[in-house]
């Protein structure tokens, strides 16, 4: 307990000395504002504290906390006996690599990480901050939702944190880590946030829970399948990241944050490294990337690390919709998006998860001023009814709309497959891309070359069986008449809807010049309140 003016045991608080040891002892008191005992049962879970993680995600010695001191004024079910500094919530700013960075992060080990009153208007606050300054802002989440005791006013906080990450959203990178439970509207802020990313076990995010699952739908299932990491990472897409552990998942934040400019008016931070712009052998390996059958996979992330520094490429939902992949790297030390169809899963075809999944990545580079770099090897959308019942049609639309409000430098390579209405979604020139490039192995047209012949040909393939004739044979024949016409890039090369055909070991070179030159891109559209993206 802190010093009070009646209490002689206390530091005189009449004395300089005394005010000074009074404050020691509130600031000691915040700091272990969790009991012993939940710390350690936090531990003992694998999770860190709320303190620990800032430490963790933060440059040494760069954390200044705010309202450390504050408490709640609630009284109700007898609250006014346990008012610990803090009210369950840290937070701050510090430098994450030198970069000012806003946090907040949920402590467990006080009711629960529950949000009052207080509580959010802490974050509120933080938030604001971030928004001000225009920097990244970093949220821990580990809480047992809204503060139950104190009823509407926690709901109210909730839907004022919420309105202020709809209003940073494009303006400030946010970024959530999901380090326990976000149970019921508190998933929501973590939601709206550009990256979500939780940690295998120890993280939850559900709306409703198993208990009222089972009430409900008579359906049995555990906290971990119903809203643990790799849920979210593999089948509903919520996260973007499944750390190992607490440590793993900071890192990740650390490496999406390097890549990531502080605010919109800002471009990513730019590293020393520039390309020499000759072939060297590791582009020559690109030569033989594609294989001679068109059937065949290759996995495209060979095409992807080719071109990047290094060789560095930081995947966003690894684990979601991998016929698409996306992901950041480097191009002469400046950040690019990555978007590319992975011949390795489904043919690399786009069906709903993978066009959302893209849209979304690609409007993420957009607001943030990261040139986007297009990989097209995508034989057209997903067939099924699934895909039809569940959307395809104003799912799928997502991608292209966000391709063709995109003002940010794209240059798009097409390694071979370009079919279909595919063709147009995947960066084309038609939709606004800059520089489009395409190897020789490229294959621009309609469809494929078989279902082409059979539909061109039909009556003629007919006509052959009725006469006897070989009509395998036949449509071989048709196949490579149209393989020979159509499957390739020279058509769209002949109208510039490619700008060079290159050999892909050329293709570092190329988009190192591409972006050099795209760097001082400036697109504009006409002034409206905003879009209306299909959802
Ligand atoms: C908008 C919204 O957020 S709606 C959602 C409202 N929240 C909920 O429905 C979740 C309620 N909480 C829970 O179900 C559980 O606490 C869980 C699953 C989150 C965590 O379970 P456990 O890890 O076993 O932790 P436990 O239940 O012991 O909670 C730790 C402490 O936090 C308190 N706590 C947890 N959630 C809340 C809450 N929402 N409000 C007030 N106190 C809470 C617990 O009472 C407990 O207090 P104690 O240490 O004094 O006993």
């Amino acid at each position: 307990m802190t010093a009070d003016p009646q209490d002689a045991t206390g530091p005189d608080i009449h004395t300089t000395a005394g005010k000074l040891a009074d404050y020691r002892e509130r600031v000691d008191e915040a700091v272990h504002a969790g009991s012993a005992r939940a710390v350690e049962k936090q531990h003992a879970k694998g999770k860190q504290t709320a303190r620990e993680r800032i430490d963790m995600l933060l440059d040494e010695g760069s954390f200044t906390e705010l309202d450390a001191l504050a408490r709640h004024r609630s009284t109700a079910f007898g609250q006014d006996k346990s008012r610990p500094y803090g009210d369950g919530v840290v937070t701050g700013y510090g430098t994450v690599d030198g970069r000012p960075v806003a946090v907040f992060a949920q402590d467990f080990t006080v009711f629960g990480g529950s949000l009052g009153e207080v509580f959010g208007e802490k974050i509120v606050k933080v938030m604001d901050l971030a928004m001000k300054v225009g920097c990244p802002v970093v949220g821990i989440n580990d809480s047992g939702g809204a503060r139950i005791q104190e009823g509407v006013v926690a709901l109210g906080l909730y839907a004022e944190i919420f309105k202020r990450n709809v209003h940073a959203s494009g303006v400030i990178p946010q970024i959530s880590l999901v380090m326990g439970p976000a149970a019921g509207g508190a998933v929501y802020s973590p939601a709206i946030t550009d990256f979500v990313v939780m940690v295998d076990q120890t993280s939850h995010m559900f709306i409703t829970g198993p208990d009222v699952i089972k009430t409900v739908t008579g359906e049995d299932v555990t906290f971990e399948d119903l809203g643990g990491a790799r849920t979210h990472n593999t089948v509903s897409g919520v996260a973007h990241y499944m750390g190992s552990d607490e440590e793993d998942a900071i890192d990740y934040v650390k490496e999406l944050l390097a890549h990531l400019p502080q605010n919109n008016l800002e471009e990513a931070p730019v590293f020393e490294a520039e390309a020499a712009l000759e072939v060297t052998d590791e582009d020559l390996a690109l030569d033989t990337l594609v294989p001679d059958s068109p059937n065949m996979p290759y996995d495209i992330k060979a095409a992807i690390t080719g071109v990047l520094d290094d060789g560095e490429f930081l995947e966003v939902q690894e684990l979601f919709a991998p016929n698409i992949v996306c992901g950041f790297g480097r191009v002469e030390g400046r950040a690019v998006g990555i978007v590319a169809n992975q011949p390795m899963q489904f043919a690399g075809t786009l069906d709903i998860n993978a066009s959302e999944k893209a849209a979304r990545f690609v409007r993420t580079c957009d607001a943030f001023n990261v040139p986007i770099l297009t990989f097209v090897d995508v034989p057209g959308f997903l067939p099924g009814t699934d895909q039809e019942f569940g959307g395809i049609i104003r799912r799928g639309a997502k991608l292209l709309y966000a391709y063709a409000e995109a003002t940010v430098p794209l240059v798009t390579v097409i390694t071979r497959k370009a079919y279909g209405g595919a063709y147009d979604v995947m960066g084309s020139k038609h939709l606004g891309a800059d520089i489009n490039l395409a190897w020789p192995t490229a294959q621009i047209a309609v469809m494929g070359a078989q279902g082409a012949a059979n539909i061109l040909y039909r009556k003629q393939l007919a006509q052959a069986a009725e006469e006897g004739r070989d009509v395998d044979a036949e449509r071989a024949a048709r196949i490579q008449e149209y393989e020979d016409t159509l499957a390739n890039p020279y058509v769209a090369a002949e109208r510039g809807y490619v700008d060079a055909v290159i050999a892909p070991s050329e293709t570092r070179l190329e988009i190192t010049k591409a972006l050099r030159t795209l760097a001082t891109k400036r697109d504009t559209r006409p002034p409206r309140k905003h879009g209306n993206i299909p959802l």
